[in-house]
């Protein structure tokens, strides 16, 4: 064989045997795994042991009753937690404080279960108290209000918040979130921000949502009701159930507590009608008329603009 053929050939005929030989381990090495799997009953009975077996290792405590309607989370603030002047932004408390107030509203929502269903809550709004599956009922934020940010938090400095259940009505709960901030090094500790949030009970359902119409427009979810509002990821929909309510609470809170939420619900219902009144109402005729009014002059001693303009009009009437 010449030495040009070795060199025109034998690549192709190395690669072609490496193809085979791998091929060959290959094949061998899968007809050994499907022979070392048993057979199906087994198998079943194998994987049947060993859920069973981790079933027993895992175990479901209960929350304990002083953590109902009660949130806490504490992080040491890192430097990805500040803002343009070093200290934490306020972004990043502002999600920890949802995260908290969801804690305890979530935690809150939960003591609904099968066994503590009465049945007779059933008032056109879709609600039923037959909770099927606690994983479908949740509590989401509605409303967050009174954010106060009391004092700065520094980067290094352990925050912690603490939430609790102050207000429940029908189908929300009002939710008051502190936030302390914790130099660790020298002992010291900060309220730092203080916020009230409201959580609204629901249920999650499946729904077969029509995408054709949906996809339309955004205009076209416009229709569809409020009570219904879709997650369109998942084809489900939320229905408002009962919020759990509390119990032994002094009248004073009670009626405090009424307040509060009369008064939300009330700025609640009139900030449309609020800010309709501001978009339809045109600076220019509001300066208008604010110009034409002779109330003003009225109210100031001496002659006033218009008996001033009245002398000016008779000079120039006579003289020129
Ligand atoms: C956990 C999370 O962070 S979830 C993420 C953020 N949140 C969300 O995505 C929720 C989006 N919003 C919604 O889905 C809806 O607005 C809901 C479910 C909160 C309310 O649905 P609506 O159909 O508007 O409720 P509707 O007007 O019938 O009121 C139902 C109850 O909720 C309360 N509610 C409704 N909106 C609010 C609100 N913005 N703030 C406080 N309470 C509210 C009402 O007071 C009422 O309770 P009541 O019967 O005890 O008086």
């Amino acid at each position: 064989m010449t030495s040009e053929k070795i060199t025109k050939w034998g690549p192709l005929a190395l690669s072609t045997l490496s193809f085979a030989v791998s091929s060959y381990v290959l094949l061998k090495y899968q007809k050994q795994e499907d022979k070392q799997l048993p057979p199906t009953d087994e198998s079943s009975k194998e994987l049947k042991k060993i859920e069973k077996k981790s079933e027993e290792r895992t175990v479901i405590y209960p929350i304990p009753s002083q953590d109902r309607g009660h949130g806490h989370l504490s992080r040491i603030m890192a430097i990805d937690d500040a803002n343009a002047y070093g200290n934490v932004h306020g972004g990043t408390i502002l999600k920890m404080i949802g995260h908290c107030g969801w804690i305890a509203a979530n935690r809150w929502v939960h003591q609904r279960t099968k066994s503590n269903s009465n049945g007779d809550d059933d008032d056109g709004k879709g609600e039923h108290d037959t909770i099927m599956d606690s994983s479908m009922v949740r509590a989401v934020l509605g409303r967050m209000e009174q954010m106060k940010f009391r004092e700065p938090m520094f980067v290094g400095e352990l925050a912690s918040l603490y939430a609790k259940i102050t207000y429940t009505s029908k189908h929300s709960c009002e939710v008051q979130v502190d936030v302390f901030a914790e130099n660790v090094v020298k002992g010291i500790r900060r309220h730092t921000n203080h916020a009230t949030l409201w959580f609204v009970s629901v249920r999650m359902e499946p729904h077969v949502l029509d995408r054709s119409a949906a996809s339309l427009s955004r205009g076209s979810f416009l229709n569809i009701s409020k009570s219904q509002i879709i997650d369109v990821s998942n084809d489900t929909k939320m229905v408002l159930i009962k919020m759990p309510q509390m119990d032994r609470i002094a009248s004073e809170e009670q009626s405090d507590g009424d307040r509060r939420y009369q008064f939300q619900k009330y700025e609640r219902a009139h900030v449309g009608e609020f800010s309709q009144i501001v978009q339809s109402f045109e600076l220019s005729e509001w300066m208008d008329r604010m110009f034409q009014t002779q109330d003003f002059d009225q109210l100031r001693p001496g002659p006033t603009v218009s008996t001033l303009s009245h002398v000016i009009a008779i000079f120039f009437f006579f003289f020129f």
